[in-house]
């Protein structure tokens, strides 16, 4: 494994909760299909809404377990599809967030490849522009560095920041020991407001 142990098999929300960061993207960006998660640094690659050049440009460019994360603008067009997804895992990319439209949903979902995007949309692109690689890109209202750790699931999608993320992920592992306490003492009959002040220490253990 690596990427931090694949994010230690956290959530969005718990990773949310754990940095005291603005890390969570907009919940209108959504899994393309259920049951998909992604993890993995961020390779960014920044588009033009309704031309998806640059995502073909892109695939041989990325690190192999890398997270394409583009912005193109929330376009609705269909940026990304089977194709580019069999393009993709040839080269071991770990999966796409994408700020626009995407099609191929069902073709996706049985190729195993996880993809998040703004919208599901049919209509085809033109191919003229390349893209810039690297640099910081917006998507789903977060600013996205090429490395920062993306983690996405049935919650939505969170971007950590390279510089952070063993802090956050140490924090996660803490928060995620304390909620299994409290569970285990709401099973022996506890009320969750019994609970109140638990809840007060969680917040002590996870935010700054
Ligand atoms: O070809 C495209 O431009 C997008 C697509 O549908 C695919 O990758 O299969
Ligand atoms: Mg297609």
């Amino acid at each position: 494994m690596s990427t931090n142990d694949l994010a230690r098999g956290h959530s969005s929300a718990t990773l949310s909760e754990a940095s005291g960061l603005s890390v969570a993207l907009s919940p209108e960006i959504r899994p393309l299909w259920a049951g998909a998660r992604l993890c993995g640094p961020a390779f960014t690659v920044q588009g033009a809404g309704g031309d998806n050049l640059a995502l073909h440009h892109a695939i041989p460019q990325a690190p192999p377990g890398s997270v394409l994360v583009a912005d193109l603008g929330g376009a609705r067009f269909g940026h990304w599809g089977e194709i580019l997804t069999v393009a993709a895992q040839h080269r071991a990319i770990a999966g796409l967030l994408i700020d626009g439209g995407v099609r191929d949903a069902a073709e996706t979902e049985a190729l195993g490849f996880p993809v998040f995007s703004r919208n599901n949309a049919i209509l085809g692109t033109h191919k003229d522009f390349r893209g810039v690689f690297g640099g910081p890109v917006e998507v789903g209202g977060v600013t996205v560095h090429t490395g920062d750790l993306v983690v996405g699931d049935v919650d939505g999608v969170v971007a950590l920041p390279a510089s952070d993320t063993e802090r956050i992920l140490d924090r996660a592992d803490a928060r995620v020991a304390h909620e299994k306490e409290l569970m285990k003492q709401v099973r022996d009959g506890h009320s969750t407001l019994d609970l109140y002040n638990n809840f007060e220490a969680t917040r002590a253990v996870t935010t700054r």
